[in-house]
C-alpha cells in the first residue's frame, strides 16, 4: 500500500512539473503569481463551486489550451480517485489508521505523524503535558515579573498587559493571522510614531502597558494537542495574567477563534457575564462553520451558549448570512449593520456599557475597518468603518474595560510598508489607554 502511494505521489510530482513547464512556457504567468507572497497567501480553498484549486495558480485562457486543461482535469480526477482508494484501503487494513480518519484534516496533523511513527501514546501524552506546563510557566512567571515591576513603581488600579495568541488554523480562509503578534508589537514601538496615545497616556510607562509574550501555540500543536485542550490552555494563560493584580489582558490574535477561550477565561475569573462590544464585518456566530465548532466564524456562538455575555453589541457588520441573523436573534445579539451606520452613529459613538455586570470586553476584528484603511486582512469586505469611526466609538465609550482582543490582522496580506500593522497597533495602543488606570 505504501509503495503504491509513493509511486502515485512520484508520478503526480513528475506530471505536475511537466504541466507547469508546458503552461508557463506558452503563457505568461498571471501577475499575482509573480508576487513573492503569492504562494503564502493562497487560500486554503476557493469558494466558487466552479473553480478548481489544482489549476488556480496557472491561469490559462487561450482557446488552443483546451487539451492541456482537459489533461489537468483528467489527471486531477484520477489522482484524487486513487488517493481516496488508498486512504480507504489503508484505513480498513490497519486499526492504527482507523481512528485517524475521524481526527480530520483540520488541525491535528502532528498527532497523525506521531501515531504513524508509532510513538507510544503514554510518551505523547507525557510530552503534551510537559509542553503545556512549560508554556503556562512562561506566562505565569512573566506576569508575576511585570506585576512586581508595576508595584515597585507605585502601582496602578488597572494595567494593560499584552498576550499574543499566534493561532491561525481555525480560519476558514487564510491562516496569516498566526503571524500577527510580532508584527503588531514591532509597529507599537515603531519610531515613526510616538509612545503617547491620543488622550495623552504614556505607553512607555509599565504601569500603562506591559507584555507577557505569546502562548506558544505552534509548539503545543506540534506535539499533537487537540483544539479542546489548546483552547483550554489559552483560557488558562489569560487567567494567569489576571491573577497578577493589576494586570488586565489585551490579547493579540490570531484569528477570531481566540475570542472564545479569552472571553470564557475573563468571565470565569471575574465570576459572571460581561457586556461585549464586538467590532467586525462578520457576526462570527454560526453554530459551527464547515464542521468546525472552534471556527473563527463561530466564536460568538460559543460565547453566547456559555453564558459569558449579558449583552453583545456587534458593530460594523456588512457580511451577514441568514444564519447569522437567526443566530443573532436567538441569542438576543444587538447587531448594528453598516448600511444603517449613519443613523446609528450617534448612539454608537456615545455608548455606556457594563453597569450591573463584571465588566466590559472589547473584541476588535481588524476587518471592521474599510479595506481602504486596513487592507491586511483575510476577508476584504468593502463598505466598512473609518479608522476615526472606530476611535470615536472607543474613546467615547463609558465603561470599565476589563480585557480586549485585536484579531484577524493578516501580515501576509498587508502592504509592503506595513500599513495595517500600524493600524492594528494603533487600535492596541488606544485600547491599552482605555483599559489602564
Ligand atoms: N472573523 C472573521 N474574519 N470571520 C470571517 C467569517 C467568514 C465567513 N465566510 C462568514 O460567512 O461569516
Amino acid at each position: 500500500m505504501i509503495a503504491l502511494n509513493t509511486f502515485i505521489q512520484a508520478a503526480m510530482g513528475v506530471f505536475r512539473l511537466y504541466l507547469f513547464i508546458v503552461s508557463t512556457a506558452q503563457y505568461p504567468r498571471p501577475e499575482c503569481a509573480q508576487n513573492p507572497n503569492f504562494y503564502q497567501t493562497q487560500p486554503k480553498k476557493l469558494h466558487h463551486p466552479l473553480s478548481s484549486s489544482s489549476i488556480s495558480s496557472v491561469s490559462i485562457t487561450s482557446s488552443n489550451t483546451k487539451s492541456v486543461q482537459f489533461f489537468i482535469r483528467l489527471f486531477t480526477f484520477v489522482t484524487r480517485a486513487l488517493r481516496f482508494l488508498c486512504s480507504h484501503l489503508a484505513a480498513s487494513s490497519s486499526s492504527k489508521f482507523a481512528g485517524m480518519k475521524s481526527i480530520g484534516r483540520r488541525g491535528i496533523h502532528h498527532l497523525q505523524k506521531l501515531n504513524a511513527a508509532s510513538v507510544p501514546s503514554e510518551l505523547i501524552e507525557n510530552g503534551q503535558n510537559r509542553v503545556i506546563e512549560a508554556s503556562l510557566t512562561l506566562i505565569r512567571e512573566r506576569a508575576k515579573l511585570k506585576a512586581e515591576l508595576i508595584r515597585a513603581m507605585g502601582g496602578a488600579e488597572a494595567s494593560t498587559s499584552l498576550l499574543g495568541v499566534p493561532l491561525g488554523h481555525n480560519s476558514s480562509f487564510l491562516q496569516g493571522p498566526a503571524f500577527a503578534p510580532p508584527r503588531i508589537r514591532e509597529a507599537i514601538w515603531c519610531g515613526s510614531t510616538n509612545s503617547s496615545t491620543e488622550e495623552g497616556k504614556e505607553l512607555n510607562d509599565p504601569r500603562i502597558l506591559t507584555d507577557v509574550g505569546d502562548v506558544p501555540i505552534q509548539e503545543i500543536r506540534d506535539c499533537g494537542v487537540d483544539d479542546d485542550r489548546l483552547m483550554n490552555t489559552v483560557s488558562e494563560s489569560v487567567k494567569l495574567v489576571m491573577e497578577q493584580d493589576p494586570l488586565r489582558p489585551l490579547v493579540l490574535g490570531g484569528d477570531h477563534s481566540i475570542s472564545f477561550p479569552v472571553v470564557r477565561a475573563v468571565s470565569e475569573k471575574l465570576g459572571g457575564p460581561l457586556d461585549i462590544l464586538h467590532l467586525d464585518a462578520h457576526p462570527d456566530i454560526y453554530h459551527s462553520f464547515e464542521g468546525n465548532k472552534y471556527s473563527h466564524a463561530s466564536s460568538f456562538a460559543r460565547i453566547m451558549e456559555g453564558g459569558y455575555a449579558r449583552r453583545l453589541l456587534q458593530v460594523g457588520i456588512r457580511s451577514i448570512t441568514s444564519e447569522g441573523r437567526e443566530q443573532g436573534k436567538k441569542f438576543g445579539v444587538e447587531q448594528y449593520e453598516m448600511r444603517t451606520f449613519s443613523s446609528d452613529r450617534h448612539f454608537l459613538e456615545n455608548l455606556k456599557l457594563g453597569q450591573g455586570v463584571k465588566g466590559v470586553y472589547i473584541s476588535v476584528d481588524v476587518d471592521c475597518l474599510d479595506p481602504a484603511f486596513a487592507p491586511g486582512v483575510s476577508h476584504i469586505e468593502p463598505g466598512g468603518l473609518s479608522f476615526r469611526d472606530v476611535l470615536n466609538i472607543l474613546h467615547n465609550l463609558q465603561a470599565d474595560v476589563v480585557a480586549a482582543d485585536v484579531v484577524e490582522f493578516n501580515p501576509q496580506r498587508d502592504t509592503v510598508d506595513g500599513m495595517t500593522a500600524m493600524v492594528a497597533a494603533k487600535i492596541v495602543r488606544e485600547l491599552a489607554a482605555k483599559i489602564s488606570k
